[in-house]
């Protein structure tokens, strides 16, 4: 298991995270998906929600890299430090995570619909003892969006796996009139924000 783990199956933060590392070819990590609840506290805020889910995906992450570790003793074990992340579509005051179905994509792409929201992102960063956080928030605005243009958009499919039922990086990023913070955090992970605390951690210098 190497230094660095990215607790995440997403392949959007994988190939942010490698983008993040261009010059430092020394730097590698390796990708440990951690599967946590992610149903939110009774009266819990959004910003509050996705700030514990991206410690909890840091903290499973933790524990699955450190079993891995026990598991193969022959190999000497290096420190550990694993990320986690996560991200939801904010809507007036509802919370957008992931469409159940292509039903609840065609409630959320309606209700997005000529409408600006904001995008959350959070970070969290661990080693075990130290566990650092930041939180970004981008302001999204979309175009009207008419039947046809949401049974088109659902039917590709590329909905399903994302927040809010869009992905700005592919066809959703058609819809998308504009966007007021950090393009990277809205696919996944907030480039500026996550080279900082991985400087602190300082596995970046
Ligand atoms: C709004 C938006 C979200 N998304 C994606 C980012 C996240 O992968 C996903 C939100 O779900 P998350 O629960 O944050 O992440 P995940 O389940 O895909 O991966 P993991 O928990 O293992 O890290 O939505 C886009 O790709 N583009 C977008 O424009």
């Amino acid at each position: 298991m190497m230094g660095l783990v990215l607790a995440s199956a997403s392949p959007r933060r994988k190939e942010l995270l490698t983008q993040l590392f261009f010059s430092h070819p020394n730097v590698t990590f390796s990708v440990l998906a951690a599967d946590i609840d992610e149903t939110p506290f009774s009266d819990e805020g959004a910003a509050e929600l996705v700030t514990r889910l991206a410690f909890e995906k840091a903290k499973a992450g933790f524990l699955l890299a450190k079993q891995q570790q026990e598991r193969h003793t022959e190999i000497p074990s290096t420190p550990l430090t694993v990320l986690g992340s996560d991200t939801i579509v904010v809507l007036d005051n509802n919370i957008l995570g992931k469409p159940l179905d292509i039903h609840d994509a065609k409630r959320m792409l309606q209700a997005l619909s000529a409408q600006e929201h904001y995008v959350m992102t959070a970070v969290a960063i661990t080693d075990g003892l130290r566990t650092l956080d930041r939180l970004v928030k981008t302001k999204v605005c979309f175009c009207s969006l008419s039947t046809s243009d949401i049974e088109d958009y659902i039917a590709t499919m590329e909905p399903m796996d994302k927040a809010g039922a869009y992905g700005i990086q592919g066809m959703g990023g058609n819809f998308v009139t504009r966007i007021e913070g950090s393009y990277s955090a809205v696919v996944g992970l907030p480039l500026v924000e996550t080279r900082d605390l991985l400087k602190e951690m300082q596995i970046l210098t």
